[in-house]
């Protein structure tokens, strides 16, 4: 990314693709599509060898100043990437761990618990349809069943009506998510620049796939950088551009050098 530093406002212009330095931002790193490739099944990602020491190092180089927002679980992240110690937004922003270790989320009622049983029931015995236990989230994948999308989509709209206002369907790619509603990546991004290693730094959120709008909104509206990771023409509030997660990788082992 071409990056200009505009002297009245203070904030920087993204023009296309990653900024050359890291100086001065706090970066905001999706995982399923930004830091990992795309994988015909939730548990068929792999972490490429060095992934996390290049986060590592990005981290110390920032300061600090490095979350990751994703749409998996905290626990989940922490076994893709084991002692990395960075705030950690989950479920799309529903729960999130800062920068002292401490977990916040949501509690299950019986409703929530009942209509993740029913799903977890029927993917069972649903060829390629796989169900995803998230704890307070769940999702049901149809990346190989595409056939099954349309059944797939009615079955968790069903399964939404029935658990009340406190969960929300969440599109992503071939996948249907029952999250918690409220928090959202963008609120999980303003709430972590307020932490003390992120303050006085802009944003710089890259990511994806449609949960991530949310954060480009408010790493744009702190006068930041957005960039999204793909190729398709899908509608964006992103400022930049790169083709693959294997960009974003290769640019952070660059930067955080
Ligand atoms: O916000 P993210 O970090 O991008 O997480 C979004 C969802 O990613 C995962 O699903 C997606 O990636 C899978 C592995 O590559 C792929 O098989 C699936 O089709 C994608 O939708 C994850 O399983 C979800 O829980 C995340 O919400
Ligand atoms: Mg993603």
């Amino acid at each position: 990314m071409d990056q200009k530093s505009d002297q009245t406002t203070g904030s920087l212009q993204a023009l296309d693709g990653l900024p050359g330095d890291v100086n001065g931002l706090a970066v905001f790193l999706d995982i399923d599509g930004t830091l990992l490739d795309i994988a015909d099944t939730p548990d068929g990602i792999s972490v490429p060898l060095g992934l996390p020491a290049a986060l590592a190092r990005l981290a110390a180089r920032l300061g600090g100043a490095l979350a990751l927002v994703t749409g998996r679980s905290v626990a989940t992240v922490d076994r893709l990437f084991p002692g990395l110690s960075v705030v950690i937004n989950g479920l799309h922003g529903a729960e999130w761990r800062d920068g002292a270790g401490r977990v916040f989320g949501t509690g299950l009622t019986d409703e929530f618990s009942a209509a993740k049983h029913r799903l977890r029931e029927q993917a069972a015995r649903w060829p390629g349809v796989i169900f995803e236990d998230k704890g307070a989230a769940f999702a049901a994948h149809y990346r190989l069943a595409p056939a099954s999308e349309g059944q797939v989509r009615h079955l968790m709209r069903a399964l939404s009506e029935s658990v009340g206002d406190g969960w929300k369907l969440q599109e992503g790619k071939a996948v249907v998510e029952l999250r918690p509603r409220g928090r959202d990546k963008g609120d999980a991004l303003m709430q972590t620049m307020g932490h003390e290693a992120f303050a006085g730094r802009l944003p710089l959120a890259i990511g994806d796939d449609v949960t991530d709008e949310a954060m480009f909104a408010a790493a744009n509206r702190l006068g930041g950088l957005s960039v999204r990771v793909g190729t398709d023409r899908r509608d964006t509030l992103a400022q930049g551009r790169v083709a693959t997660p294997a960009d974003v990788r290769a640019w952070i082992e660059r930067v955080a050098r």
